[in-house]
């Protein structure tokens, strides 16, 4: 991964090159708790070391007994669909198993989806890190009913990915289903490079250890200074442009099998950071496509704004045909991922012209070893920036209330947050 901060240094907000150095006393002292927690392989730091603890092997056999199945669907939320769903978009074959995630209960998805499904050529991975999530047990709940309908042994057809102990595990092992473990000391949002995300793409026949290889070489480059780190720089960067205004960072993928990134990017950034009335808003945009939309509020609203552009530098390509209509000649010959590129470098310019801060991402390719290391890369940001700011990276007690709040309501136990939803305040216009 590389990270180019020279369009935030004189911009608005912006980050001087020499305020760079002092933030880098700071930043050799992150490191040193960083390192130091994940030597303890303490909660959350134990994350920045799978690279090394993973253990593909694993995962391929937990995934054997399934061999090239239709689909699989994935039964998780948030943590527990987001990275899996990332390296499965963006890897994606049209050779493989077509990969669908249930991360919501919103019903009329969930039954359009099972009615398109050969239930007895899918399979199903749950994955909940707790093995108490409402969303993804009662998501599982329906699709074990319709496999029953459907007369298929649903035992036959799950696997599960859960912490050693909870709902889910006594189920796996009352049933005798594969299953694999969520590591212990990995959160949810860091969980992409375990268990919790690469099993899909063990099913879909990726290079795990290619995947892991660019995690580590990320790892390997983290140390005592920003400059000498692009995840750190990154990290950095976005810590101190937060600090002097930019609130909102928006995440804008220039690949569209990068799509799913931008989300993965949003849940780790607004969980781990928004607290103590801290943290930067993701945004989630594409290249080029949002430069049609979105990009007029970059470049001209309120000065609150990071722009982080991200770009694979090698990628296959497709001419544009030659042609004689008017005005369109400058077009061919050219080749759609020239045009994605100039359109890159355009955007970038506009937003520097105008003065607002922009950060360059690149890693070689959208494939296992790039995504390895922008997902690394990013979690090692992330956990800097967390530092930084003092915050409690790794948990998530704004999320926990409403979880609360809603088991009450659903009459799974008396939760105090509930009763604040019959204190809802109304002004009606109808
Ligand atoms: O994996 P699970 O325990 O089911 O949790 C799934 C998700 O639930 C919560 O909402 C947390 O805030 C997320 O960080 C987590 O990824």
């Amino acid at each position: 991964m590389r990270v180019d901060l020279g369009n935030a240094l004189s911009t608005t907000p912006g980050v001087s090159e020499s305020s760079l150095e002092r933030l880098d006393e700071q930043v050799a002292a992150a490191h040193e708790t960083i390192e130091e927690g994940r030597e303890n392989a303490e909660h959350g730091y134990a994350a920045l070391n799978l690279p090394d603890t993973a253990d593909p092997d694993a995962i391929r056999s937990a995934v054997e007994p399934f061999d090239a199945p239709e689909a699989v669907v994935t039964v998780g939320i948030g943590g527990s669909a987001l990275g899996a769903a990332t390296l499965s978009s963006a890897l994606a074959e049209p050779s493989d198993p077509d990969a669908y995630y249930l991360d919501n209960v919103d019903p009329e998805r969930v039954t359009r989806l099972l009615s398109t499904l050969d239930l007895s050529e899918t399979v199903v991975n749950v994955v909940s890190r707790s093995g108490t999530t409402a969303e993804t047990l009662s998501n599982f709940l329906v699709v074990r009913e319709a496999m029953d309908d459907a007369g298929v042994d649903w035992t036959d057809r799950t696997f599960v990915t859960t912490g050693e102990e909870g709902n889910l595990r006594n189920l796996a092992e009352k049933h005798d289903l594969p299953s694999l473990p969520v590591p212990d000391g990995v959160p949810g949002r860091f969980s992409a490079l375990s268990t919790v995300g690469l099993a899909v793409a063990a099913i879909q026949g990726h290079d795990l250890d290619a995947l892991l290889a660019g995690a580590r070489a990320e790892s390997e480059r983290l140390s005592g200074s920003l400059f000498e780190s692009p995840a750190y720089a990154y990290g950095a960067a976005s810590y101190a442009l937060a600090n002097r205004g930019a609130l909102t960072n928006a995440m804008m993928p220039y690949a569209e099998d990068l799509e799913y990134f931008a989300e993965w990017f949003a849940q780790l950034w607004a969980e781990s950071l928004g607290k103590d009335g801290l943290g930067q808003t993701p945004a989630r945009a594409l290249g080029a496509t949002d430069q049609h939309s979105q990009l007029q509020l970059y470049r001209a609203g309120p000065r609150d704004k990071l722009v982080t552009l991200v770009r694979p530098t090698e990628r296959a390509d497709r001419g544009i045909p030659e042609t004689d209509l008017e005005g369109l000649s400058y077009l061919g010959g050219s080749s759609l991922g020239e045009l994605l590129d100039a359109e890159f470098e355009a955007t970038e310019a506009s937003l520097a012209a105008a003065g607002v801060p922009n950060v360059r991402v690149e890693i070689d390719a959208v494939d296992e070893r790039g995504l390895g290391e922008l997902l690394y890369g990013m979690e090692a940001a992330c956990v800097l920036y967390g530092e930084l700011a003092g915050v409690s990276t790794f948990t998530q007690p704004a999320v926990e209330w409403g979880k609360r709040a809603a088991r009450g309501l659903l009459g799974g136990g008396d939760f105090e947050e509930a009763d604040a939803v019959s204190e809802k305040t109304s002004l009606v216009v109808e």
